[in-house]
């Protein structure tokens, strides 16, 4: 296994030297293998989205951005209009992969806006266009997350115990990560926290992921069930929770991985501030309230077998799989976003962040 030097340098999401393929670590294979995979094929990067190998609300729309430009190039010598059909074509598709993280349409309608300002140019230009913007939104996101980690590392201390849900890390984002961040750079600056990283079922995020990112950086990192979650906020060892969000409603209600609202419920129950953390790319405004976010469904087959030698229950038993739920706004202590907290009343502060 390639030895990571540091985590927040991973490449986890990025172009080919020839530009012609985007390249990404198969998050399905770790902690166990560091696999890359070299994607070039419209097929191939939905069938990425979908099977979580790129995953992480910030990361999907990196690699979005990415694939629609190497994908491109492929249709290059097509006049405009035809040039055009194709990309709305296979941005449509590519959005269809996954419902809830709001980073992957927010990145494809980017690109697409290039195509669609740019008529009068050549596809050649539009091409080297959409390929400068890709790359802009990688770096935004580098910058965003870096902010995001500062303002987040403002509310800690020295020693504190944070609680997080899933990845929401490097690997789910460029470089620091979101909710991950503050602890990653406080660790640069010297400073030690316990973290307790929930497993995240059925999926593994905490386990696979985060537990490797902060054990990779020299973080202090204590991996739990998510059912034991009650008994370390119980026993005192949580001062905050940090958790990342696929999609942010403008009333403040925001959908995660499955099972952070039910950290959320716990910290009111125990007293702890509970924050997400995200970048306003995360933020849909037209999106009023969390009823509104559409929860995508998966596959039984990851309840009942994946990561199991044997099967853990009966073929035939029904099983019910969301991937996300809603936290409502009620339990939120704060959003924290590259442009700064927003504290309650949201509808108010995340408006603010627009005007
Ligand atoms: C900065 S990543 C934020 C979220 O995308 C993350 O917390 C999460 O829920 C990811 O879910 P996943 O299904 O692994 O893509």
């Amino acid at each position: 296994m390639e030895e990571i030097k540091q985590v927040t340098h991973i490449d986890n999401v990025k172009l080919s030297d020839d530009k012609k393929s985007v390249v990404i670590i198969d998050q399905t294979q770790l902690p166990n293998r560091m696999v890359y995979l070299t994607l070039n094929q419209l097929e191939d990067c939905y069938e990425a989205i979908l099977k979580l190998r790129v995953r992480g609300a910030p990361a999907i729309g990196i690699f979005a951005g990415y694939a629609m430009y190497v994908l491109s190039q492929q249709y290059a010598d097509k006049p405009y209009d035809a040039f055009a059909a194709e990309f709305h074509r296979q941005k449509e598709y590519l959005n269809s992969s996954r419902p809830t993280a709001v980073n992957l349409s927010w990145a494809l309608n980017r690109m697409e806006k290039v195509v669609a300002g740019n008529a009068s140019s050549g596809v050649g230009e539009i091409v080297e266009l959409l390929g400068r913007e890709c790359v802009k939104i990688h770096e935004e996101d580098i910058a965003m997350c870096r902010k995001i980690s500062e303002y987040g590392l403002s509310l800690l201390h020295e020693g504190d115990g944070i609680l997080t849900h899933c990845n929401a890390g490097p690997l789910a984002t460029s470089r620091y990560g979101t909710a991950i961040g503050p602890m990653l750079l406080g660790k640069e600056q010297g400073m030690n926290f316990h973290v307790f990283s929930d497993e995240t079922r059925p999926l593994l995020q905490g386990a696979r992921l985060t537990s490797f990112e902060l054990q990779k950086a020299g973080v202090d990192v204590t991996l739990i069930c998510d059912n034991m979650a009650s008994i370390v906020m119980k026993n005192g060892w949580v001062n905050a929770c940090f958790v990342g969000c696929d999609r942010i409603a403008a009333n403040g209600d925001f959908a995660n991985k499955i099972g952070t609202s039910g950290v959320a419920i716990l910290a009111k129950h125990y007293g702890i501030p509970f924050y997400t953390l995200g970048p306003t790319s995360t933020i849909d405004m037209n999106c009023p309230t969390g009823d509104d976010i559409k929860i995508e469904l998966r596959d039984p087959e990851e309840i009942k077998e994946k990561f199991y030698v044997e099967p853990m229950a009966l073929k035939e038993v029904k099983c019910y799989n969301p991937a996300f739920d809603v936290t409502d706004h009620t339990l939120v202590t704060g959003i924290i976003t590259e442009k700064g907290i927003c504290y309650p009343p949201f509808t108010e502060s995340l408006k603010k962040l627009f005007d």
